[in-house]
């Protein structure tokens, strides 16, 4: 039986097929394994065959389908392992196929793939347009440095011809072999061979430092030196595990562009990788703090958060599934926790005790007790942004600190006057608060900062995951746990999901990560048209970039090439004359995913905005027996049942189906959270925005379907979508 391996590309190749095309596919793959190899050359079922004007002799094509065709390299080295490097369309894979070539790069020993024929057209291109410029770009490296670091012929004739780094750049793979690309983008950018050396070849188990005096790598040995690219199936559960299990395939391959940030070799400081929803920032994130506690000092410690306790808890476990048994040990160097439950501790461990948090509700209340008598024009809303967006945002702790502080996202100047009265009450909220001993959690973080401030950082390293709500006071608590050094702090978030109103400014608050971003723009969650639906609901809505509140005007991030792979049905949307006409459509929408489609009730969600709509929908289903569970009761995966949530709660969550329901004019945006425009036009239009940026959230934790719903008047938030 010939012994099969499987590519990035061909996995890649795969998601994006129909249903029916997969299903094809994994048979002609059973087929391809229950054959001995003479009898595959022989069939003529699969059509194994040689290509003429294939660049690599050892490339091979075989038939899928009628119209699809399976791309693979055939072993050269007397062993029986081919790798399945593509599927697509015939022409399309043909095409593909004549123009690659197959190596085992020099240094790492795993197998690289470049586009030879565009490699050829470069190599030509550079020679005439080098010829009249006197320096090279790697000039001061010997050919014996480069190719010691794993650079072949054709890449050391095109790295001297190279005259900027620009140049390299249009080289990017896949036309260039990743790992040689990754060594010269290295060097170009100033490190020397011997950091090169330490932090891409050496971690790869290379020890041997001359190219002449490497042994010679077979085929089959540079597959299996290339885990993160090709994975070998092995077992008969194991096919079916890869092509099933999409959850699982963030551990085995990373996107060029992932890989960059999480397996850096080292940052002079923080960095950050912001992307739509879906594109793996997440994941990153947790291959981030892989790489930092297998390169790391043995008593590195390492604080990875994230926004909720529930999100906390899904990180540790992937976290465990990414380390696996054999790292499993590293997992007690990681605190994985959220920063209010991290700044509840710091407080108990400085005063034996912390105040206990404090509900929306009783904060509502405590501010009415607070103004009672003093005659503002403003409200309890008014009062706790000012108090959040403004005294505890800076950090303020004197009147007169207020009095000359620019209150910085507030839209209405207030006078002296007004000033210390708003003071006052501010005093008399915190006084109350603490006689009660309570607090709000901004409050606490607060606290938690000032109480950090001088003591030794906890921590070698801070992963920060859903960056994009953290308050200052927050951020606070994670700049003081991490002394300034390289690699102190790794972020990841999406300024388009910020749905907690928290204006940053990272660089003044002693985070400066320029020069060290990225962004991710491919997503792997949500179908095509998902996508571009949800996307548009934010159309026309101006986001600012991630922790730069500060650059008013500038400053703004786009979703720009942010692109699918996956295609699948168009989202549905659709009004009703009453709740109880929508929900009777959501059941069948529900059955119909879950009968029909053969979704898992688990991977079925609905979301609404209230927590007393849930409860609704929960009844409804389960009184139309359909099994239904709250996220809030955090269910384990071994619990069934359709997830019910608040849109709130959806963050950072995903699923094959999610129904959003109750998107009606009342309730989107929901008008006690949005600060009238007369009040504070700025805040106004950053509450607004948040209300966009939920129902953005909620639509894009769907993969395969959406269906969204209301009764009565339709939200305005839907008019780009809904005509
Ligand atoms: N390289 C990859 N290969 C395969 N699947 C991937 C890859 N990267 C991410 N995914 C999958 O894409 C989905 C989204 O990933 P993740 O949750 O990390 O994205 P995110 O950018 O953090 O999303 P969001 O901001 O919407 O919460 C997950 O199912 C994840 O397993």
């Amino acid at each position: 039986m010939p012994r099969l391996a499987l590519s990035d590309d061909f996995v890649t190749d795969l998601v994006s097929l129909q249903r029916p095309i997969q299903k094809e596919v994994g048979d002609a793959i059973q087929m391809f394994r229950s054959m001995t190899v003479p009898q595959l050359h022989a069939s003529k079922g699969m059509h194994l065959e040689k290509l003429e004007r294939s660049r690599d002799p050892r490339i091979r094509t075989i038939r899928i389908t009628r119209s699809y065709r399976g791309v693979l390299l055939a072993p050269d080295d007397g062993s029986d392992l081919f790798t399945l490097l593509r599927v697509a369309p015939h022409d399309e894979a043909i095409n593909w196929a004549c123009k690659r070539a197959y190596s085992v790069n020099g240094a790492t020993g795993g197998l690289e793939v470049r586009n030879i024929e565009a490699l050829e057209q470069m190599e030509t291109y550079f020679e005439s347009k080098a010829d009249t410029t006197p320096t090279r770009l790697f000039e001061k490296h010997s050919d014996t440095v480069l190719r010691d670091l794993g650079i072949d012929d054709q890449v050391l004739r095109l790295a001297r011809v190279c005259v900027t780094a620009d140049d390299l750049k249009v080289m990017t793979p896949p036309m260039m072999p990743a790992d040689q690309y990754e060594v010269l983008e290295f060097l170009a950018a100033g490190y020397s061979p011997k950091d090169v050396w330490e932090q891409l070849i050496a971690p790869r188990g290379q020890t041997v430092r001359a190219a002449e005096d490497r042994p010679k790598v077979t085929l089959t040995e540079a597959i299996l030196n290339t885990p993160n690219r090709i994975v070998e199936v092995t077992g008969p559960g194991e096919l079916e595990r890869i092509l099933t299990e999409d959850l699982t395939r963030w551990r085995i391959f990373l996107h060029p562009a992932q890989r960059r940030y999480a397996y850096h070799p080292g940052f002079n400081g923080p960095a950050q990788v912001t992307g739509g929803p879906g594109t793996g920032k997440t994941v990153v994130a947790l291959h981030r703090v892989r790489h930092l506690l297998r390169t790391g000092g043995g008593n590195d410690r390492i604080l990875l958060t994230t926004f909720t306790n529930a999100m906390a808890a899904a990180l540790r476990d992937s976290l465990a599934l990414l380390l696996g048994d054999a790292d499993a040990h590293l997992l007690e160097r990681v605190d994985v926790t959220t920063v209010d439950s991290l700044a509840a501790r710091v407080i108990r461990e400085a005063r034996g005790g912390s105040p206990k948090p404090l509900s929306a509700a009783a904060e509502k209340s405590a501010w009415t007790r607070a103004m009672a008598q003093e005659g503002l024009p403003w409200d309890e809303q008014f009062l706790s942004r000012e108090f959040r967006n403004v005294v505890l945002a800076q950090g303020l702790r004197t009147p007169e600190e207020y009095l000359r502080c620019v209150r910085r996202g507030r839209g209405i100047p207030i006078g002296r006057v007004q000033r210390a009265r708003l003071w006052r009450v501010m005093e008399r909220f915190t006084a109350d608060l603490a006689s009660r001993d309570a607090a709000t959690y901004t409050q606490l973080c607060d606290e938690a900062a000032r109480l950090l401030v001088g003591s030794p950082p906890r921590y070698r390293h801070v992963v920060v995951d859903e960056a994009q709500d953290l308050h200052p006071a927050q951020w606070r608590v994670l700049r003081a746990c991490a002394g300034a050094h390289a690699d102190d702090m790794f972020l990841v978030g999406d300024p388009h999901q910020r749905i907690y109103d928290s204006r940053v400014s990272l660089r003044s608050l002693g985070i400066d990560v320029r020069g060290r971003t990225s962004r991710l723009r491919l997503n792997y969650r949500s179908t095509e048209e998902i996508l571009r639906w949800s996307a548009s609901l934010l159309d026309g809505r101006p986001v600012g970039r991630l922790g730069e509140d500060d650059d008013e005007d500038g400053g703004r991030d786009s979703l720009r090439g942010y692109r699918s792979q996956l295609h699948g049905r168009a989202p549905t949307a659709r009004g009703y004359g009453s709740q109880d006409e929508e929900l009777r459509a959501l059941v069948e929408q529900v059955r119909t995913w879950i009968e029909q489609d053969g979704v898992k009730p688990s991977e079925v969600a609905v979301c609404a905005r209230f927590n007393t709509v849930v409860d609704a929908v929960i009844r409804r289903l389960r009184r139309e027996r359909v099994p239904a569970v709250a996220v809030k009761d955090n269910p384990g995966p071994e619990v069934s049942g359709v997830r019910v949530a608040t849109m709130h709660a959806m963050k950072g969550l995903e699923f094959r189906c999610v129904a959003v329901v109750g998107v009606t004019a009342g309730v989107l945006p929901f008008a006690p959270q949005v600060t009238p425009v007369e009040v504070d036009p700025l805040q106004h239009q950053s509450d607004l925005l948040a209300e966009h940026c939920l129902l953005f959230v909620a639509c894009t934790r769907a993969r395969d379907a959406l269906a969204i719903s209301w009764s009565g008047e339709r939200s305005r938030m839907l008019d780009p979508v809904v005509s």
